[in-house]
């Protein structure tokens, strides 16, 4: 390190009064000329001073840009297989299982530990250890211990509720029957349907049932986190639900991962494979009788990989479609359970208006009858304020079409 220059002296003459002028004079020239030279050495120390003040900024704007491009750039997980003397280890990339020799630098050397999953970027070089809280399972997951959703909130899909019962709720809750039968229950259960009908409320009412954890997991989120990474979580994903039995595994969006194969074997779709492939072992070695029941969801039953419907995997198939008008009316009725709704209003007639609404519609409609309510300055739902609320929503939906259709031919 450079160091910082001395500052001058400064520069001080007793002139004494009493001398006579002249060598007043001459001795003030002199007192003057000492500034002046002061002066100078203080203007060539600012003049450094502000060179290395540049120096400096321009080595903290490339390390900020150094620092915005790793973290904006792919991290790839690995395990620390051993950690060696000077500052190396070993890991193992996750997906390839690729063994690499990498420094580690001296910040994180004390703290890295063989099994420690870690992040490296492109040069193997350690970026983050993964922590609990930094950990992809953590990010993913989404854990209720026991869901507040009921049978009793799910409408018009009777038949459906009916199912799920018997094929995850039973096996939970009265496992001696299928031993007293002799049977195995079914491994896991695949609902599908149109967005928004009531699948993943299925799930969770179940799990509210029979006191188990419900965890959630979307497909999408197993193939996009890290790369290599989505086969360590579906790992993950059952080891958790091991430790919080009995519980409910629910795979949303399940297409994600089992999607019929393609003729393209690009390296995306080595991963999504790895990933449906770790899944589906998972479900092979799996106590059939045990605490945890898995379900998997999807909107798009006609893109599926077969392979994850044959038997011991997911062999229950329940369509959830969406609600006929009387299932439309239960729905209404629901969702206004806590509405302060004037007598006017009669369901069956909005049920009868509401052809081709989801679930997940009606319960717009009934937020927005309430918002037109609140408009008007009153605290009670009228059966006009559900007629403007289902013309806003057409109005809407069909703008939608309008901007959608002009963007798609522009
Ligand atoms: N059958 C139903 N009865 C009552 N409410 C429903 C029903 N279906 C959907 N809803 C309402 O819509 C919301 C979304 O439903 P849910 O998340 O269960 O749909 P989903 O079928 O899982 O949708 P997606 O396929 O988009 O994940 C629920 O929180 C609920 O308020």
């Amino acid at each position: 390190m450079s160091r910082s220059p001395s500052i001058p002296d400064r520069p001080h003459r007793d002139i004494d009064s009493d001398l006579p002028d002249d060598e007043r004079l001459e001795a003030l020239r002199g007192h003057y000329e000492d500034l002046v030279d002061v002066n100078e050495q203080l203007s060539e120390q600012l003049d450094d001073a502000e060179d290395r003040r540049e120096r400096l900024q321009g080595k903290v704007d490339r390390i900020e840009r150094e620092n915005e491009m790793l973290k904006s750039s792919s991290l790839y997980i690995a395990t620390v297989e051993d950690v060696l003397d000077d500052e190396q280890v070993i890991v193992k990339q996750h997906g390839n299982n690729q063994e690499v020799l990498t420094d580690v630098s001296s910040r994180m050397v004390d703290r890295v530990e063989a099994g420690d999953r870690v992040a490296v970027n492109d040069s193997f070089a350690i970026q983050t250890i993964l922590n609990a809280e930094t950990d992809a399972r953590a990010q993913s997951m989404e854990i209720t211990e026991k869901p507040d959703v009921t049978y009793d909130d799910i409408g018009g899909i009777d038949e459906q509720v009916r199912e799920v019962r018997e094929a995850v709720e039973q096996p939970l809750s009265e496992p001696e029957l299928f031993d007293e039968v002799g049977i195995d229950p079914p491994s896991g259960v695949l609902l599908y349907g149109p967005p928004g009908t009531g699948k993943t409320m299925l799930a969770k009412a179940v799990a509210h049932e029979t006191d188990a954890t419900f965890i959630k997991m979307a497909g999408s989120e197993l193939v996009r986190k890290f790369i290599g990474e989505g086969s360590r979580l579906v790992r993950d994903l059952f080891e958790m639900a091991r430790e919080r039995e009995p519980a409910i595994i629910f795979i949303d969006e399940i297409d994600a991962i089992a999607t019929r194969r393609t003729e393209s074997k690009t390296s995306g779709d080595a991963e999504v494979q790895r990933t449906m492939m770790q899944l589906l072992s998972e479900m092979d070695g799996f106590e059939a009788r045990g605490e945890i029941r898995i379900i998997a969801a999807t909107n798009r039953f006609d893109m599926l990989d077969r392979a994850i419907l044959r038997p011991g995997r997911f062999d229950r198939l329940i369509e959830v479609p969406e609600p006929d008008e009387s299932g439309r009316e239960q729905i209404l009725e629901i969702h206004t359970r806590d509405m302060n709704v004037a007598d006017d209003v009669d369901f069956a007639e909005l049920a009868a208006n509401t052809d081709g609404y989801s679930g997940a519609d009606i319960e717009s409609l009934a937020t927005e009858a309430g918002m037109f309510a609140i408009r008007n300055d009153r605290d009670e739902v009228t059966h006009a304020d559900f007629v403007d609320a289902l013309e806003k929503i057409e109005e809407d939906d069909s703008s939608d079409v309008v901007s959608s259709a002009g963007y798609f031919y522009q």
